[in-house]
């Protein structure tokens, strides 16, 4: 973990939410938006999935809790999900674990060695992404990506769509999350707030503050729509 898990006090007796992002200032932008709410641990683990399946396993060794959330900033996919906008997850799908071929990659599934893509927690992520709607935010659902390396080309951005035809965004932490929460057969979501589209690098295409308040908004409605 490239940062220690911050974890905050909780005094209720149900067992907490645990949200994990990628670095401290997705931490606080949900912070933010919960205003205090105490049914929510949030911890940073560091960016990219390993990280984030270490930082999430080690947090829910060290307590119990209901639901996992992977959060933070991601690229939308063009036509898809626009930067400013919210995708909420159908699931986290590892789009990189597999074998490249000359005709092509394979994916894990494909090569026997288990699934690249799991589920997130269906009536939780409809209801949240019906509340954001509601409340005049553009989001979509649809599967996130959680790739190693950030695509950089609009071939491998059409190569991405083509082979993973409901791909809605993509970020690099929720399938290592899902892999941990899965582990111990919790629920998981995973929320992105969309800071730049994927494709061609172009830092000057980034929005981390419309990024950043998009998230706060999705902590906000967290609030109101978990039980
Ligand atoms: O320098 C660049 O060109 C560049 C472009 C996109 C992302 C990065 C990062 O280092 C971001 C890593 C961090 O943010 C999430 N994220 C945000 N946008 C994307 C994306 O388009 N593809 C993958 N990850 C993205 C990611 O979850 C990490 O936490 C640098």
């Amino acid at each position: 973990m490239s940062q220690a898990p911050n974890f905050y006090f909780n005094s209720s007796t149900e067992k907490p939410y645990l949200i994990i992002t990628a670095v401290e200032a997705e931490k606080e932008a949900l912070q933010r938006g919960l205003g205090g709410d105490n049914r929510f641990v949030l911890a940073a683990a560091g960016v990219g999935p390993a990280s984030a399946a270490a930082g999430a396993a080690a947090a829910l060794a060290a307590a119990d809790y209901r639901l996992v959330i992977s959060a933070g900033i991601g690229g939308g996919f063009v036509g898809r999900a626009p930067v400013g906008s919210l995708v909420i997850a159908d699931a986290m799908i590892a789009a990189d674990l597999g074998a490249e071929t000359p005709d092509g990659f394979i994916s894990v599934d494909e090569l026997g060695f288990g699934s690249s893509r799991i589920a997130a927690e269906p009536e939780l992520s409809a209801r949240l992404a019906e509340a954001l709607q509601a409340a005049g935010h553009p989001v979509t659902t649809g599967s996130v990506l959680t790739v190693s390396t950030v695509t950089g080309t609009a071939e491998t951005a059409d190569r991405l769509v083509r082979r993973i035809p409901g791909a809605a965004a993509e970020a690099m932490e929720g399938y290592g999350v899902a892999v941990a929460a899965a582990g111990r057969g919790l629920p998981v979501l995973e929320i992105r707030a969309i800071s730049n589209p994927v494709g061609p690098r172009d830092r000057s295409a980034w929005n981390i503050i419309d990024a950043m308040k998009a998230l706060e908004s999705a902590g906000a409605l967290l609030t109101e729509v978990l039980p």
